[in-house]
C-alpha cells in the first residue's frame, strides 16, 4: 500500500511540474510574445556593443551560393601560425600538393598580432539549420571565422591587415603546391582550354645548397635572387619592368640547367622552358609570352642553337658600322624583318619578348638563356640592361669539389687528411673537368669513399698533366705556325709604296674629283 501511495504522489508530482512548466511557458509566451523576445535580443546585444571596446567581422565560407576567397586566404594565412601555437589542429592535402596544411579545429580560437596590434581569430563551426533551396547543394556545416579587434585598431586592420592576409595565402598556396615545368613542345597548337604550354609536375632536387661552384658566387647570385623577388616597390619606384634576365655560360657539364632548377626551387617558381625552333613567328613568341604566369622562370636553353644568327658575321665583322639601331642588327639576321614577311622568329622578336612593352605584360619574371659559346651570340642580346647578370660557370674548382664530395661521400672538410686535400687542390684547377666529370667518378665508386677519393686524385692528376702537355705543345705549335706566317707575310707582303698602295690611291684621288 505505502509503495502504491509512493507511486501516485510521483505522478501527480510530475503532473503537477508538468502543468506547472506548461503553464510557465504559456505566461511568458503571453507577457513575452517572441517578436518582444527578439526586439530585447537585439536590444541586449546593441547595448554590449555600445559599451565593448571591440567590433567583430564575420567571414563565412560561402557568401550566399560563391565561395568567398576570403574564407580560404584566412584558413591559409593561419595555418602558419597555426601550425605552431595550436594544440588540437585540423590537417588537409589538397589535390596537386605535396604539403600538409595545419587548420583550426571547430570553434578554436587562436591570437595574431599585425604591426604590433593584436587581433583574435574564432573558427566558428555550426550546423545548418534546414537546407534552403539552392542550385548547387550546401555543406551540412556552416563554417566561418569571427575577427575580432578593438575598435580604435579597425581602419588600421582593414586598410592592410586583409590585404597582408590575401597576399601570404597566395605565398603558401604557391609554396605548397607541386611546381610546374612548362614546355612549347607542340609547337603552335593550343589545348582545349586554349593554352599553348604543356605542363607536366616540377620535381628537379637541384638546389643551392647541392650546386657546386664557387660559395661566394653563389651567394650573390641567392641575393641577387631574393632582392629581385622581394623589389616589387623598388622597381616600381624607378619605373622599371619587374623581371630580370640571367645569362648562364660556360662548357657543358658545368651546372647550367642544374643552376635554372636550383632558381626555381629557391623561389618557388614555375619554369616555362621556351624550344624556340618550336615558334613559328615572332606574333606566336608573343602569344606564348602572354600565356605564361607571374612567378616564374622563362628560360631558352643553348640561344646559339635556338635561333638563325647566319648573318651576323656580316655585321660584327665590320665593328666600326655596327649600330644597333641599324635595321639589320636590330633584326639580328637580315633575312629576318624584311623579305620572310614574319614567317621566321627573329632576334629583334626575342628582344621584343624578353625587354619590350610585351614583355611587361605579367610580372615577376625571370628571362634564364644558357650558351655554350658566348662569343656566338649577337651583341644586342649581351648589352647591358637585357641581360642582367652574366653567370659564367667554369670547371670544377677547389671550393666546388669540397661541395660535390660533401654531396656524394659525405665528406667534410675535416674528414679528409690535409696531404690528399693539398693535392686536390693542387690538381683540379690544372685538370678542367666539369663537375659533371666529376660526379660521374664519384657516383660510380661511392660505396667504397676513401678509394673514391684516391681515384679521383689519380684521374684529376692525370687529366692535368695531359693538359699541360697538350697546352705546352698547343703553345710550341702556335709559336711554330706565328714564325710560318710571318715568314708568308713577309715574303708576299708588297714593299714600301708598291702596286698594292697605288690602286687604292688612284681609286681614292678619282672618288674625289667624281664629288667635287
Ligand atoms: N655545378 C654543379 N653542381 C652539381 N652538380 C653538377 C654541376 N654541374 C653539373 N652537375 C651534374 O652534372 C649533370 C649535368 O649538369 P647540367 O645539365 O646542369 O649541365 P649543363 O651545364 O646544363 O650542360 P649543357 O651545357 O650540356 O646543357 C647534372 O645532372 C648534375 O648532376
Ligand atoms: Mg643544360
Amino acid at each position: 500500500n505505502s509503495f502504491k501511495s509512493f507511486f501516485w504522489r510521483l505522478m501527480d508530482d510530475a503532473l503537477l511540474q508538468g502543468w506547472v512548466v506548461t503553464a510557465r511557458k504559456s505566461l511568458l509566451q503571453v507577457i513575452f510574445p517572441p517578436e518582444l523576445r527578439f526586439a530585447c535580443l537585439k536590444f541586449f546585444n546593441w547595448i554590449f556593443h555600445l559599451f565593448s571596446s571591440y567590433c567583430y567581422f564575420d567571414i563565412t565560407e560561402i557568401d550566399g551560393v560563391n565561395t568567398n576567397e576570403l574564407y580560404n586566404a584566412v584558413q591559409l594565412y593561419l595555418s602558419s601560425s597555426v601550425s605552431i601555437n595550436g594544440s588540437r589542429l585540423s590537417l588537409t592535402r589538397a589535390l596537386n600538393s605535396s604539403a600538409i596544411t595545419f587548420g583550426l579545429s571547430n570553434n578554436d580560437c587562436i591570437i595574431d598580432t599585425f604591426n604590433g596590434v593584436t587581433v583574435l581569430w574564432e573558427h566558428v563551426v555550426t550546423q545548418r539549420q534546414s537546407q534552403t533551396f539552392s542550385w548547387r547543394p550546401l555543406p551540412e556545416e556552416k563554417r566561418g571565422f569571427t575577427l575580432r579587434i578593438k575598435k580604435r585598431d579597425k581602419s588600421l586592420i582593414l586598410d592592410s591587415y586583409l590585404d597582408y592576409i590575401m597576399e601570404k595565402a597566395i605565398e603558401i598556396r604557391r609554396k605548397n603546391q607541386d611546381r610546374l615545368l612548362y614546355t612549347n613542345s607542340r609547337g603552335g597548337s593550343l589545348d582545349s582550354r586554349g593554352h599553348p604550354w604543356e605542363s607536366v609536375p616540377f620535381k628537379h632536387p637541384s638546389t643551392f645548397d647541392t650546386l657546386a661552384m664557387d660559395p661566394v658566387k653563389k651567394q650573390e647570385i641567392m641575393d641577387d635572387l631574393k632582392d629581385f623577388a622581394n623589389g616589387q616597390s623598388f622597381y616600381q619606384k624607378t619605373g622599371r619592368a619587374w623581371k630580370r634576365g640571367y645569362l648562364l655560360y660556360g662548357p657543358p657539364g658545368t651546372g647550367k640547367s642544374s643552376m635554372i632548377a636550383a632558381m626555381a626551387n629557391y623561389l618557388s617558381y614555375d619554369i616555362y622552358d621556351l624550344e624556340l625552333t618550336e615558334v613559328h613567328n615572332n606574333s606566336e613568341l608573343r602569344k606564348l609570352l602572354m600565356k605564361t604566369s607571374s612567378k616564374s622562370i622563362i628560360v631558352i636553353e643553348d640561344i646559339d642553337c635556338s635561333i638563325n644568327l647566319t648573318n651576323r658575321k656580316k655585321i660584327t665583322n665590320n665593328p666600326s658600322t655596327r649600330n644597333y639601331y641599324d635595321p639589320e642588327i636590330r633584326c639580328g639576321s637580315g633575312s629576318i624583318c624584311g623579305e620572310d614577311g614574319g614567317n621566321s622568329i627573329t632576334l629583334s622578336g626575342l628582344l621584343n619578348f624578353t625587354d619590350g612593352l610585351w614583355s611587361c605584360c605579367g610580372s615577376e619574371r625571370i628571362f634564364v638563356f644558357t650558351t655554350n659559346h658566348i662569343e656566338k651570340l649577337d651583341p644586342a642580346l649581351l648589352r647591358s640592361g637585357r641581360m642582367d647578370m652574366h653567370i659564367y660557370m667554369s670547371y670544377c674548382s677547389y671550393p666546388a669539389l669540397k661541395i660535390l664530395l660533401k654531396n656524394y661521400l659525405g665528406y667534410e672538410e675535416s674528414d679528409l687528411d690535409y696531404d690528399v686535400l693539398k693535392e686536390l687542390e693542387e690538381v683540379v684547377d690544372k685538370a678542367e673537368m666539369t663537375p659533371a666529370d666529376i660526379s660521374e667518378v664519384l657516383i660510380k665508386i661511392r660505396r667504397h669513399k676513401q678509394k673514391a677519393v684516391s681515384e679521383l686524385s689519380e684521374i684529376l692528376k692525370t687529366r692535368a698533366e695531359r693538359n699541360l702537355k697538350s697546352g705546352s705543345l698547343r703553345e710550341k705549335n702556335s709559336d711554330d705556325m706565328e714564325d710560318e706566317e710571318q715568314e708568308k707575310r713577309a715574303l708576299e707582303s708588297p714593299k714600301e709604296g708598291s702596286e698594292f698602295e697605288e690602286p687604292c690611291k688612284k681609286e681614292e684621288e678619282e672618288d674625289e674629283e667624281k664629288l667635287k
